[in-house]
């Protein structure tokens, strides 16, 4: 069964009563259940905007949304879901204890067991030692995990968290990173949004990209990066041999000094060879790998940059 179906969303904006920004144009995905899912674009690419319409709080123009088959509108939908907003913003007085006890009490957790699960949490989020402080003397990386800690009270089977890594350290990061794989382990659904690319390559199963409110790739992480692994390197020692290359046949070229690193796609090699070894000297040929991050940088671009709808 899907965790998440998106079909055909579509969300226009009106600004200062005339102006129009586009955010999403007839979007559509699905999450797989049990997966880790990694949603990323560019600022203004609509990432918030759908996670908003995906939790009833902003509706579509168009298209609807669906948590395990049932329309993301009914609260019942919502109930399998813990939910991370992108700026949460907490009652401060509180401590983290009362916070996820305080959530605690809107679902079902049973209150014999609340005060266990509560401690539970704060010792997943790594804020046990600040359990009893008020929120405002928070770090802001703390107050990150206590909303990441507010969406795992209720143990929910869904998780959606807009920007989960955002504010944090890199310790932080890599513990919601390994809670983030705990949860997949437990057969749970983790749908995030993030910047961090390298991220999305170490724990997702499966990516998104959106650019200008428009989805430009969606599939499995490892196709992507496999696909990566179809260019070389050809390092060669006369620059003769780089200016013999018609165009089209390499990708980039560097310099340095005497020799010029070539980066060539896997079916040009053949050709790249032959006119290396006529006109110069073969230093080497090594299989290049370029990051999740490289690769959709350049998407990115080839899609017109990193602009909204606007
Ligand atoms: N309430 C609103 N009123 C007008 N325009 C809005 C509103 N919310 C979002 N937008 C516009 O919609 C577009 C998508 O915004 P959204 O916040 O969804 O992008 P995002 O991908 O989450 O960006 P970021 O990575 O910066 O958080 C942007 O052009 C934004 O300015």
């Amino acid at each position: 069964m899907t965790a998440i179906d998106v079909r055909s969303i579509g969300k226009t904006f009106t600004k200062k009563l005339t102006k129009k920004v586009c955010a999403l144009n007839d979007v559509s995905f699905s999450v797989a259940e049990g997966s880790a899912f990694g949603f990323i674009g560019p600022n203004g690419a609509g990432k918030s905007t759908t996670i908003k319409i995906l939790m009833g709080l902003l509706r579509p123009d168009s298209g609807n949304t669906f948590f395990y088959g049932q329309n993301s509108f009914e609260p019942a939908a919502r109930k399998r879901v813990g939910y991370l907003a992108e700026n949460p913003a907490y009652y401060d007085y509180l401590t983290p204890r009362e916070l996820l006890e305080f959530v605690a009490c809107h679902y079902d957790t049973p209150a014999a067991a609340r005060a266990d699960r509560v401690d539970e949490v704060l010792e997943q989020v790594g804020l046990t030692a600040a359990a009893d402080r008020p929120i405002r003397s928070l770090s802001k990386g703390m107050v990150q995990r206590i909303g990441l800690g507010q969406t795992l009270v209720h143990d929910p089977d869904l998780y959606i968290l807009d920007e989960p890594m955002s504010g944090l350290d890199p310790l932080g990061r890599v513990l919601v990173a390994d809670i983030i794989q705990q949860l997949k382990r437990r057969g749970k659904t983790v749908f995030f949004s993030t910047h961090i690319i390298n991220d999305v390559e170490r724990i997702c199963d499966d990516v998104l990209l959106l650019v200008g409110g428009s989805v430009r790739y969606h599939g499995s992480v490892k196709t992507v990066v496999d696909q990566s692994y179809n260019t070389y390197e050809v390092v060669v020692r006369n620059d003769a041999a780089a200016a013999a290359m018609e165009p089209g046949l390499v990708l980039s070229e560097a310099r340095e000094g005497e020799t010029v690193r070539l980066s060539v796609p896997k079916q040009n090699l053949e050709a790249v060879i032959a006119k290396v070894s006529h006109h110069g000297e073969l230093l080497s040929v090594e299989p290049e790998r370029r990051t999740l991050e490289q690769i959709f940088v350049e998407l990115i671009k080839s899609s017109g940059g990193s602009k909204g709808g606007e």
